[in-house]
């Protein structure tokens, strides 16, 4: 059995922001995170947050997520307030860290939200099968994080916002931590993952590469204040092997997104 819960409606705009602000009060004085960002993500986009250490990248997806209040501006999710976003469990959210619990199995932390959410065995068992197959983890059920390596356990923890059947997903630089050529396949299999389940991913990254190569839209954003200095509407085909990053196309977007980073830098 699994829990009623409220049907999605298909919103076309599933992220929209306008005249978004949010100034957290620190010791040191006012720290403006978000200065008047207005953005609007579509269905099914994958839409990239690039921008230098502290330009508010991740409060954006923290306030996308109900996990910060703006202080003023307004903010829909799937056309309603992230609070009733986040109770429709409209989103699923991968943390840069795999955040597993070492003394749960794979499977006992993929099902712990299922657990939570009231699914009974034969359907949590159902849906931890389906996810870890979507994230090429079909075996390892049994398995602690431990014992998977660290790209692995990224794709663990991806396995667990799938489970949630949410249509979007926020990604807080999830391979962030991760050598060259893992994040590289990783990124091959997000792409795969991203066609085959058609959802609207929010993805935060400081790798230009990694930006254009997944990518239907990066957003440049710049720091002190967080704001959002440029959004580049990619134009490269959705089907995208690794080569690709040596197309004079993909090298005229990263350049432009460089210079976009270079122009808001304040290099102190
Ligand atoms: N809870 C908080 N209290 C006070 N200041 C905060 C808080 N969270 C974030 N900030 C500040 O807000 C600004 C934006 O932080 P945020 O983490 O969103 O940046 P970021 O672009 O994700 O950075 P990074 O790339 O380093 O993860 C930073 O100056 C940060 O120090």
């Amino acid at each position: 059995m699994i829990p009623e819960r409220k049907p999605e409606i298909a919103h076309r705009t599933v992220i929209e922001a306008s005249k978004l602000n949010l100034t957290f009060q620190t010791g040191d004085g006012p720290v403006h995170a978000l200065k008047d960002v207005d953005l609007k993500v579509e269905k099914g986009d994958f839409v990239s947050f690039i921008g230098p250490s502290g330009c508010g990248k991740t409060t954006f997806l923290r306030v996308m997520a109900d996990l910060e209040q703006p202080t003023s501006g307004a903010i829909l999710v799937n056309g309603v307030l992230p609070e009733v976003a986040r109770k429709n469990r409209a989103y699923g959210y991968v943390f840069q860290a795999a955040g597993l619990y070492p003394w749960r199995t794979i499977g006992g932390n993929i099902r712990l939200p299922l657990e939570i959410m009231g699914y009974d065995r034969a359907a949590q068992a159902k849906k931890v099968a389906e996810v870890l197959e979507l994230v090429d983890l079909a075996g390892f059920e049994k398995k602690y994080p431990w014992q998977l390596s660290g790209g692995m356990q990224q794709r663990a923890s991806i396995a667990r916002a799938l489970a949630f059947e949410a249509q979007i997903l926020l990604m807080d630089e999830p391979f962030g931590a991760l050598d060259e050529i893992v994040r590289d396949h990783l990124n091959e299999q997000l792409l795969a993952l991203w066609a085959r389940t058609q959802k609207t991913i929010c993805f935060v990254t400081h790798s230009i590469p990694e930006a254009v190569y997944l990518s239907t839209r990066i957003v440049v954003m710049s720091p002190r204040p967080g704001r959002i200095t440029d959004v580049i509407e990619s134009t490269l085909p959705r089907e995208r092997p690794l080569g690709i990053r040596d197309s004079p196309e993909f090298l005229a977007i990263a350049h432009r997104v460089r210079d976009g980073l270079r122009a808001g830098h304040a290099y102190d």
